[in-house]
């Protein structure tokens, strides 16, 4: 549901006057050398867990290393448009997702597309088009993350998460005492509702989707964890200006901001693997983005955190200097409670090559989010994510059941709907949108991006636009029956409904979707990067069924019920 912009405004104005009389104080929050850091760790973050640099399988931090360079050379990891309660803007991170074959990973109104893994044996199987999708370089880095993925399948579910070490020798001090002095309850009891009450609407879990009941098998049980993708993050804190601090507990700059991970299949869990780099590895295809590149003007997001450039610098104000410092080096990941001031937050450092698993319902009933250390890091997050709406395989079967319902007479060379039944042209319409606002504006709208490494989503995504065509002429159809006097149907009102409430919405997102597309932060990107609003076509195209702009038409169908 989109929320006015004077909601929006209140809400924004509210949060920012919970934070100005939030002052000073802080809630605490532990790190390895704060007494009771293990204790807190036992007690409240028992989901969590970490394997430690030096025990992963020989051999695999440097394939995996090399993988992630590789993919940064390329230019495949950009940072995404994503929107956050109705506005644009830039993820902090740049991003890849990486993962089966025709998979996608829908976050922040954003669907991204995997550069598919290719695994073990599976060279020669394949046909010849898949197998040729990305270079051989691209291939090698996505098999290396796939081994990765392995590696994780396998060791987060022997692991129950006791037999993981949780942390290194520093913390021999077991006493409980939170580090910092106590504040006002009422204040943060209510900036802690405020925060939570915004951020979980971010982080709908499950599939947002009414579609009809899918193949999917059941979700997966800890017993059997197959992680399906990886997001790949990476950021260097040096080129970037406008990394907000962490407001609430007085953490540090913050990478990504506190989140639930969207889009899983409920209590599954999630593993990362953190690698710290020393420099900046050099981007062959994107140059001019680098560094400077990135602009100081641009306002980034902190996912179900975005605010404003005066909130970020208000929420910076008053943050004791000694608590900006500590454990400043390391790159870390912070976890709080959802729901819940009482329990101080935990930030766990990790070394370069540390892996952390989120297992249970941790990813649920806590938030975490990514606090920046001084070198440039990258971390492959691999996720059982929810994927009953999401694969190629299921938008095509719905593609194909709605064109079940186009009969073409090959004789007269016409084309005429079979079925009039309400139900069945509902179906059929819903399909239209998704195809169209779910898969092909989502595709476009990132660019050429997928394009320019990797050939796989192509061909579909040509044959979607054509099927999607096909779904125009339908419409197109639909209209004609509903605009016929003189027909006999006699759920023709019923139809005129369906029809109505089906090309309003279409009309609202194909707008959405040109807003975006538009946005000044869109203009900002190099062409090879910049969102195209496909499909577009101009009223008058004879090619086209229907005119992209659709107002003439739901006045004709408006005025036609008006007249029943
Ligand atoms: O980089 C990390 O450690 C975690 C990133 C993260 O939380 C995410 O991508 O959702
Ligand atoms: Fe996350």
């Amino acid at each position: 549901m989109k929320r006015s912009d004077d909601s929006e405004r209140e809400k924004r104005r509210k949060r920012r006057r919970l934070i100005q009389e939030l002052g000073e104080q802080r809630i605490p929050y532990l790190s390895p050398t704060d007494p009771g850091y293990q204790d807190l760790w036992d007690s409240s973050y028992a989901g969590l867990a970490l394997r430690q640099s030096g025990t992963l399988p020989d051999g695999l931090h440097e394939k995996v290393q090399s993988a992630l360079i590789t993919l940064q050379r390329r230019g495949c990891l950009l940072r995404d448009l994503v929107r956050v309660r109705d506005r644009d803007v830039f993820t902090a991170v740049s991003r890849a997702l990486v993962g089966q074959p025709g998979y996608t990973y829908r976050y922040l109104d954003t669907r991204l597309f995997t550069i598919p893994w290719h695994c073990e044996g599976e060279e020669g199987q394949k046909d010849e088009k898949e197998k040729h999708c990305c270079d051989s370089d691209l291939r090698d880095a996505c098999k290396a993350l796939w081994e990765l993925n392995q590696f994780f399948c396998s060791d987060v579910q022997q692991t129950n998460v006791r037999g993981v070490k949780r942390c290194r020798s520093d913390t021999e001090n077991s006493e409980d005492t939170p580090g910092e002095g106590t504040c006002e309850e009422s204040v943060k009891d209510r900036l802690l509702e405020k925060q939570e009450e915004e951020e979980e609407e971010d982080s709908g879990q499950g599939c947002s989707h009414s579609s009809p009941p899918s193949s999917a098998p059941p979700p997966a049980i800890s017993s059997l964890v197959q992680f399906n993708v990886t997001l790949i993050n990476y950021m260097d804190p040096t080129a970037m200006t406008q990394l907000k601090e962490e407001p609430y507990y007085g953490m540090g700059k913050m990478a990504v901001g506190w989140h639930h991970d969207e889009n899983l299949v409920p209590l599954s869990p999630v593993a990362v693997y953190s690698y710290s780099c020393p420099a900046e590895p050099k981007n062959e295809e994107v140059t001019e983005k680098d560094g400077e590149g990135q602009s100081k003007e641009q306002e980034t997001e902190t996912e179900g955190e975005g605010t404003s450039k005066e909130e970020q610098k208000e929420e910076g104000e008053g943050l004791g200097k000694e608590e900006v410092e500590k454990e400043k080096v390391c790159w870390r990941v912070g976890l709080k409670v959802a729901w819940d001031i009482h329990t101080p937050g935990l930030a766990l450092p990790l070394q370069s090559g540390d892996c952390y698993y989120m297992t249970d319902d941790l990813n649920r009933t806590h938030q975490h989010c990514v606090l920046a250390g001084d070198t440039a890091r990258f971390s492959s997050t691999h996720r059982v994510v929810q994927c009953c709406t999401g694969t190629l395989d299921y938008i095509q079967k719905r593609c194909s059941e709605a064109l079940e319902n186009l009969h073409t007479n090959t004789e007269k060379n016409t084309k005429s709907l079979s079925s009039l039944l309400p139900s069945t042209l509902q179906c059929i319409e819903d399909i239209h949108n998704e195809v169209e606002f779910e898969w092909l504006r989502q595709y476009w709208f990132q660019g050429r991006r997928y394009a320019r490494f990797c050939s796989w989503w192509t061909k579909p995504m040509e044959q979607m636009e054509k099927d999607w065509k096909e779904m125009e002429r339908m419409t197109q159809l639909l209209l004609a029956v509903v605009e016929d006097e003189n027909t006999t149907q006699e759920n023709r009102r019923e139809i005129a409904d369906i029809l109505l409430n089906a090309l309003t919405d279409r009309q609202q997102h194909r707008q959405t979707w040109r807003d975006r597309c538009q946005s000044s932060l869109a203009q900002t990107l190099p062409l090879e990067e910049a969102p195209v609003d496909r499909p577009y076509w101009s009223n008058d195209d004879p090619d086209m069924p229907l005119p992209f702009d659709l107002s003439d038409i739901i006045n004709r169908v408006e005025s036609l019920l008006w007249r029943m």
